[in-house]
């Protein structure tokens, strides 16, 4: 070991946003000496040009030695622009952290903790004043009609549609966008009298507008009041895993926990969501708890509107932040408490680097400011269930609904057919297209809840109009030129689909491989879903909820709020209907193909599974006319399956964990997907065998017990956006090890500076694909 540095006023130790692992030294003039703070922003010089860089603390001279021994001059700072550091000591120490497990340069984990504006990586445009907005003007209600008045002008159709699924209203700019339509297409709507077109001021923030209904304040029940106590009684540091079952009333026991936490101590608190845009409900309630205390930090906000919440926060003149995974960044002090509601949700990780989960950083950040954790959610995953077993999280469980609502009874319809059934179904000719979506008892309990007046969810969990196109000569499946991925037909606008990486292309007349003419299209997607249910059920209010829908701002929450106003009777829509939503005339909720995604080879599958049917079936029966679901499913012994039907959460849990043990996956261990990617094959498959072999050796000749690498092998998504995928597992028991390992190698080992190679690490992956 080496003697520390002796470390000198006279420098400073900068970070910049470069992804590059080392800091940077620079003299400290005199004169900026007493606003150098550690998380101060300065600017600094950098190959010719100016950078903003976080100042870190003294510097060390011994970097000050060039190659050849001699001492080199530092260069000065130029600035220190804020009277106050930007980074508070706990952020920046978070950081750290982060730069340190997630295997990353402190450059970049200082990014996530700064907004846009603050790094300089956001140009400052000045906010649009007004823009064109196109409105229906004329309501089409039957497809059939609509059929005949747009059988020439598919385009149109594709436009109306779109802005009938933004409620009947978007910015011009937006539609054009997202279909790529020329301006004539419009014009066209405007012509023929379906739509107008005039200048709006620019939508304001609809939060911040939004009226939030007077919510009944509840009483909490004695099951609430327990959790809420036990939690406010926690020691600095602790993390609660509240495991409460669909509509126990998870979200009053964490305003409750708020209000003893920051009415009556006077802390801060930050509340994470999934997605603030699916989650209307819940962000509304925590409004009309705390009203101007609250700043909810959404991705709708411009940079300009994050950086005034931002402000908002630091100066301590909002003191919650209710926001999605970055809002585990939010710049408060003295934090008394973070709560990360659906805590299982997979968009809690990061899909870039750093790639880190916000669910792991609340915990860490937490631990150093004395503040309690809560994971809530009615399917925890699996680590965290682990880690409530091992005694490091401390369970609270609310076993019931509250109000004496019953959990909703669970029904498998069995899609297999035995041979007898096939015979007979030969003999009876092809299936009306609603027979080939809904079996007949799901077509029997949607009636039976419409003429009922009640509201049905049906869950689809694909977009699209149908899963793929394949040739019925020799086989083939039309597939991106990106990426190996079928891609997806989409109805309106008329087109090839890639759900990866959006390359987009008209249907083919033929096939590509052997020009064949007949090309079908198989596997159900949500556009065709929509249009089967409309043909049936013509007075049916039906509204579709997917990502084409929703590709406006405030698109889910109109929807929603209709669901909610009673304008909806069929709410349809992909895993983004099953989060949260909490409507008591939902009595009936519809899987129509619970095996989307089941046998994906990923170790998370079956969870993932598990986790949708039981929060889909959750959203029935919140109300007291109580609720039934109806799961179709050509699997239905499959365990996913099995345990949503009885609600049997610890039943799916033992047998998961026990598919996880050998060989072993997380929560047995700890992992990391090493990632090598470039744009020819062989060089990323061979740099992939190096890097492998390369970290074997290390581990060889270091004698690093514990680690174990797998692989390495072409990813299960072989190739993404033109670039080839190979990776190789690094499996430990101890996150130590793993941490010493990933950063030797990252730091270490030299990829070739040719055909776009990277290597990334993916620390604690969702997903494996
Ligand atoms: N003590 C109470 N008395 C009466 N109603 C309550 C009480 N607590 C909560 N509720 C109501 O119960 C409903 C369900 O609560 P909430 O949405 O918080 O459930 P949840 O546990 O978050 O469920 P999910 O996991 O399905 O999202 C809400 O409409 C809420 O207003
Ligand atoms: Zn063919
Ligand atoms: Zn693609």
């Amino acid at each position: 070991m080496s003697a520390p540095p002796l470390l000198d006023d006279a420098l400073a130790e900068v970070a910049l946003a470069l992804p590059l692992f080392r800091t940077f030294t620079y003299a400290a003039p005199e004169s900026s000496r007493h606003a150098l703070v550690p998380g101060a922003r300065v600017v600094v010089p950098f190959r010719g040009t100016t950078e903003i860089g976080v100042y870190l603390g003294p510097g060390d001279p011994a970097t000050l030695r060039g190659k050849n021994g001699k001492a080199v001059t530092p260069k000065a700072i130029l600035d220190v622009p804020d009277a106050e550091p930007a980074l508070g000591p706990s952020l920046l120490t978070l950081c750290r952290w982060i730069a340190d497990y997630y295997v990353v340069p402190m450059g970049v984990a200082l990014r996530c903790a700064l907004p846009a504006l603050l790094t300089g990586a956001a140009a400052p445009t000045p906010s649009q004043r007004t823009h064109r907005v196109a409105t229906i003007a004329r309501h089409i209600e039957s497809l059939l009609h609509r059929d005949r008045i747009f059988a020439r002008s598919p385009q149109q159709r594709a436009l109306y549609e779109l802005l009938e699924a933004n409620g009947g209203r978007a910015a011009v700019h937006q539609l054009l966008e997202q279909l790529k339509f020329s301006p004539s297409v419009l014009k066209g709507l405007v012509a023929r009298g379906l739509a107008v077109v005039d200048d709006e001021v620019v939508a304001r923030d609809p939060f911040a507008t939004r009226a939030v209904a007077a919510h009944p304040s509840h009483v909490p029940s004695a099951a609430q009041r327990g959790a809420v106590d036990a939690m406010a009684a926690g020691g600095a540091g602790e993390t609660f895993l509240l495991h409460g079952v669909t509509g126990s009333g998870k979200t009053l026991v964490y305003i409750e926990l708020l209000r003893r936490v920051v009415e009556q101590r006077g802390r801060s608190a930050i509340v994470l969501v999934p997605e603030i845009a699916l989650t209307p409900q819940t962000v509304d309630r925590f409004r009309a708890a705390f009203g101007d205390q609250i700043a909810v930090l959404h991705s709708a906000l411009s940079d300009g509107e994050r950086y005034d919440a931002w402000l908002a926060l630091r100066r301590g003149e909002k003191r919650i932040a209710v926001g999605a995974r970055s809002a585990v960044f939010a710049p408060l002090e003295d934090l008394g408490a973070i709560i990360v509601d659906e805590e299982h949700e997979s968009s809690y990780k990061q899909g870039e680097s750093p790639r880190y989960h916000a669910r792991e950083v609340a915990i860490v950040r937490a631990r150093a400011a004395g503040a309690v954790v809560v994971l809530g959610s009615a399917t925890p995953s699996l680590e965290s269930w682990a880690n409530a077993q091992a005694g490091k999280f401390r369970l609270l469980t609310l076993p019931a609904r509250v109000g004496g609502a019953q959990l909703p009874s669970v029904e498998v319809v069995d899609l297999r057919v035995g041979r007898a059934a096939a015979w007979k179904a030969s003999q009876e000719g092809p299936k009306s297209p609603v027979d080939q979506v809904l079996s007949a008892p799901l077509q029997r309990a949607l009636e039976e809840t419409l003429a009922k007046g009640e509201q049905s969810i049906l869950l689809l969990n694909r977009r699209g109009y149908s899963a793929f196109i394949q040739c019925g000569d020799c086989g083939d499946v039309s597939v991106c030129p990106n990426c190996s991925i079928s891609l997806t037909y989409h109805r309106a606008p008329e087109r090839l689909v890639c759900h990866y990486c959006q390359h987009q292309e008209s249907p083919r007349d033929r096939c590509a491989r052997c020009s064949g003419e007949t090309l079908k299209q198989r596997g159900l997607g949500t556009q065709q879903v929509e249009r089967i249910l409309a043909e049936r059920y013509p007075l049916a209010r039906i509204a579709r909820m997917d990502v084409d829908t929703t590709g406006a701002k405030w698109a889910h929450a109109e929807i929603l709020d209709r669901v909610g106003n009673g304008e909806v009777d069929v709410l349809l829509g992909t895993q983004m209907i099953a989060k949260g939503l909490d409507f008591p005339n939902v009595t009936l909720v519809g899987v129509i193909d619970a095996d989307t995604g089941i046998n994906l080879p990923d170790f998370r599958a079956s969870e993932r599974c598990f986790q949708l049917l039981s929060q889909v079936a959750g959203r029935a029966g919140r109300g007291p006319k109580g609720g039934r679901v109806l799961i179709q499913t050509r699997v239905p012994t499959h365990h996913a399956v099995r345990c949503a039907l009885s609600h049997d959460y610890h039943g799916f849990v033992r047998e998961e964990v026990e598919g996880r043990e050998s060989p072993p996956y997380p929560p047995m261990v700890r992992l990391a997907n090493v990632i090598v990617s470039g744009t020819r094959e062989d060089t990323t498959a061979a740099v992939a065998q190096h890097a492998a072999a390369w970290v074997r050796a290390l581990m060889t000749r270091r004698g690093t017990a514990g680690v174990t690498l797998i692989g390495p092998a072409p990813c299960p998504v072989e190739r993404v956006k033109q670039r080839w995928r190979w990776h190789f597992l690094l499996k430990a028991e101890q996150p130590g090890e793993l941490t010493r390992v990933a950063r030797y190698f990252v730091e270490r080992f030299e990829v070739p500076k040719r055909d776009g190679l990277r290597v990334a690490v993916d620390r604690d992956p969702v997903a494996l694909l």
